[in-house]
């Protein structure tokens, strides 16, 4: 986990209106905080991006991190390579993330070359790739890109390659979307959110945060070539598949 963040309490106050979330500086200030408390398995799912890296990233390829905030998960991979002639590129839109992430990068030592680029991760080639993260982002990418940009994936992976994909998911069968997303709200209260941050929060990533049902990514991730796509870790409402090609 990134240190020195500062406590995220960016929606304790009532606000008249929402504004639409975004990761700007106020969200980069607070990020680490504030993902550790609102996602249920954030941290083991770190670690297995760690472990997954060590199994699969291949000599002389690339390593992608897309949509990498302050490059937690570039952190991780950096750290589990262990083969020769790899480079990570890790992509993110906000030029304030990109901005601290650049600071986080440089304050540990590593041999592996990071190139961090602010850019729009459905317009950058993935070429050559063994392994290509997205923590949590593609649920922020307009649904009609989706599909092209997991295909854009599938396509730059050299054979044995994989998509490491985790995303807030939600559930066909409302009773049991209703269950989950109760056990979400009480694992942010668990951590300290008051009752108006909660549903500030969730108001502010309403048509923000567009999510898609298990059964949806895996269509796509099929869809795109994988013939070999699962869910390998999930915490209530929170998964990551992993797609092999
Ligand atoms: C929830 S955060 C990702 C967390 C991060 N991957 C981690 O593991 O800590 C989502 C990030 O995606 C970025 N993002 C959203 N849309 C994007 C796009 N089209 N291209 C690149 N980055 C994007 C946001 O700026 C934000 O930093
Ligand atoms: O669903 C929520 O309440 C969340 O806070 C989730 C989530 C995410 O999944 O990316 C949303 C925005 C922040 O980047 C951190 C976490």
């Amino acid at each position: 986990m990134l240190k020195n963040s500062q406590k995220d309490t960016i929606y304790a106050q009532a606000h008249e209106a929402i504004g639409a979330f975004q990761f700007d500086e106020s969200v980069v200030a607070v990020f680490p905080d504030m993902i550790q408390r609102s996602v249920p398995g954030y941290q083991t799912i770190l670690t297995g991006i760690g472990e997954l890296t060590k199994q699969y990233s291949q000599a002389n390829t690339k390593l992608y991190d897309l949509g990498c905030s302050l490059g937690a998960a570039t952190l991780t991979m950096r750290r589990n390579i262990q083969v020769e002639g790899c480079e990570i590129i890790s992509i993110d839109n906000s030029k304030a993330m990109i901005q601290r992430a650049e600071e986080y990068l440089h304050a540990y030592h590593s041999d592996v070359p990071v190139n961090l680029k602010c850019a729009d991760m459905t317009e950058v080639p993935i070429e050559n790739a063994s392994v290509v993260v997205i923590n949590f982002t593609l649920q922020f990418i307009d649904p009609e890109q989706r599909d092209e940009l997991v295909k854009r994936i599938y396509q730059g992976l050299k054979p044995g390659g994989v998509l490491i994909l985790s995303e807030k998911i939600h559930f066909e069968d409302q009773a049991i979307q209703t269950a989950i997303e109760n056990m979400h709200w009480q694992f942010k209260r668990a951590n300290g959110y008051s009752e108006l941050e909660i549903s500030q929060k969730r108001s502010s990533l309403e048509n923000v945060l567009i999510s898609d049902t298990e059964a949806q990514h895996l269509k796509r991730l099929n869809n795109a070539g994988f013939t070999s796509a699962s869910i390998w870790f999930q915490a209530y409402n929170f998964a990551s598949f992993l797609a092999i090609k």
